[in-house]
């Protein structure tokens, strides 16, 4: 594609994504089906500038009104993912002009707003809680995310699954924490992989990895996975059961619980009950109360762990937004919790990173329930044998960082049933 043509494309993207009136991630996969002579470098191209756009959205509204044209076009030019010539070949003599003195501005000269582009309530509640690590942290987020993997421990062993991607020319480090985990020097594309296509990977963030670690499921026992979804966890705690006992895959959504479908085929496992429910209150879970072994509820939340992939949600999102959110989350917990069995172990997850979501939650579901005791996350994951594994708890909680832990911004708090 003509280099002109291509950052118009851009501004276009740009300017729709800008809107936020929808996910990021829907609004690109929209414009790609629209436009479907787009090659996969185009595609890649397109993409990442509206990423780059939203990750750095205060710093370059601070630029573009020095610029001339369209403010789509000037912020897809500050964004812009491709070579900086073939951009340059795409600008008017102003533009070029204006982009020079743009990439002139020293950070040390820019207001911190500009650097942490992050808005400001959330601003207040990260320095609250990382205090001097903020800048660190708000870098970290502004960041893509490497890709992680998966290994279905039930289909083929990690150094094996390493040796074959190797092979096929893709380099990949094992995680540092996650037994199962892979982390990928690049981003590849997957699914034509055999690997991929007889379920021996699954692309994981390695945080999502030790929230199932946290559950620790086990040969033979009943496990609910109360907020499913596409089944990303489903799949790691039924490999974890060795396709063994009952795991029951629920969700509110019945559409995320098809797109489960064609990974459970490719994983082998026949453990699985997915079942699309009404609310937290359905008639399955009364029926099933008292009966099972572990549940995780890995809540509806806010996201904000998850900025490197989705930086439109500190946009998106707002403190009322995530105040309301917040009833439900209790709702969904207190709801699960009625599932277990004596003995039986609770797990609260969200991935994002700000405290009413997580310990304010995890606080006020103990003080309601007190025959639930907090099962400290070191001991959670002791099954792990991990040497460090304090470094990957706060207090009780298991509080995982992008900046400390390179994996998405995750919580997770236990308790056993007393
Ligand atoms: C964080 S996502 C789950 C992601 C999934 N566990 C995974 O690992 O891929 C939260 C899920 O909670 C579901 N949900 C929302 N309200 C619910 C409710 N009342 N009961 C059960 N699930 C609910 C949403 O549909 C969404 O799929």
């Amino acid at each position: 594609m003509h280099p002109k043509a291509l950052l118009d494309a851009c501004a276009e993207l740009v300017g729709q994504v800008l809107k936020l009136d929808h996910p990021a991630d829907a609004v690109v996969s929209r414009y790609f089906r629209e436009h479907r002579s787009l090659g996969p470098r185009e595609r890649a191209t397109l993409a990442e500038t509206a990423y780059a756009v939203l990750r750095r959205k205060l710093l370059y509204d601070h630029f573009a009104p020095s610029g001339t044209g369209p403010r789509e076009r000037r912020m897809a030019i500050l964004g812009f993912a491709g070579p900086r010539d073939f951009l340059k070949s795409a600008l008017s003599d102003a533009e070029r002009r204006w982009l020079d003195q743009c990439d002139a501005v020293v950070p040390a000269d820019l207001l911190e707003r500009h650097r942490h582009n992050l808005p400001e309530w959330l601003v207040a509640s990260l320095k609250a809680q990382v205090g001097a690590e903020f800048m660190a942290l708000a870098e970290s987020l502004n960041r893509p995310a490497p890709l992680d993997l998966r290994v279905n421990t039930l289909q083929a062993r990690r150094e094996d699954v390493a040796r074959e991607l190797a092979q096929a020319g893709i380099a990949s480090e094992p995680t540092p924490w996650s037994p199962w985990g892979l982390r990928l020097a690049d981003k590849p594309a997957l699914t034509k992989l055999d690997a991929f296509t007889r379920g021996a990977i699954e692309v994981q963030d390695e945080g999502s990895q030790l929230l199932c670690a946290m559950v620790d499921a086990r040969r033979g026992e009943m496990v609910v996975d109360f907020c499913a979804g596409a089944g990303g966890k489903t799949l790691a705690l039924g490999a974890a059961m060795r396709n063994t006992g009952r795991l029951y895959a629920f969700d509110v959504s019945a559409h995320r619980l098809d797109a489960l479908k064609p990974r459970l085929a490719r994983s082998g496992l026949s453990n699985v009950h997915p079942a699309a429910i009404a609310h937290e209150r359905d008639e399955r879970i009364k029926r099933l109360a008292g009966k099972i072994d572990r549940v995780i509820v890995d809540a509806p939340c806010s996201g904000l762990g998850t900025l490197r992939r989705n930086p439109d949600l500190k946009w998106r999102q707002s403190p009322q937004a995530v105040q309301e959110m917040t009833a439900k989350q209790m709702a969904i917990l207190s709801s699960a919790a009625r599932l277990l069995k004596p003995g039986g172990r609770l797990v609260y997850a969200t991935c994002s990173l700000v405290r009413e979501e997580n310990e304010a939650i995890a606080e006020a579901f103990s003080a309601q329930q007190p025959g639930f005791e907090v099962l400290p996350a070191v001991q959670a994951l002791a099954p792990l044998k991990l040497a460090d594994a304090a470094q990957l708890c706060s207090g009780d909680h298991l509080r995982l960082w992008p900046h400390r832990h390179e994996t998405d911004g995750f919580f997770a708090a236990a308790w056993v049933r007393s």
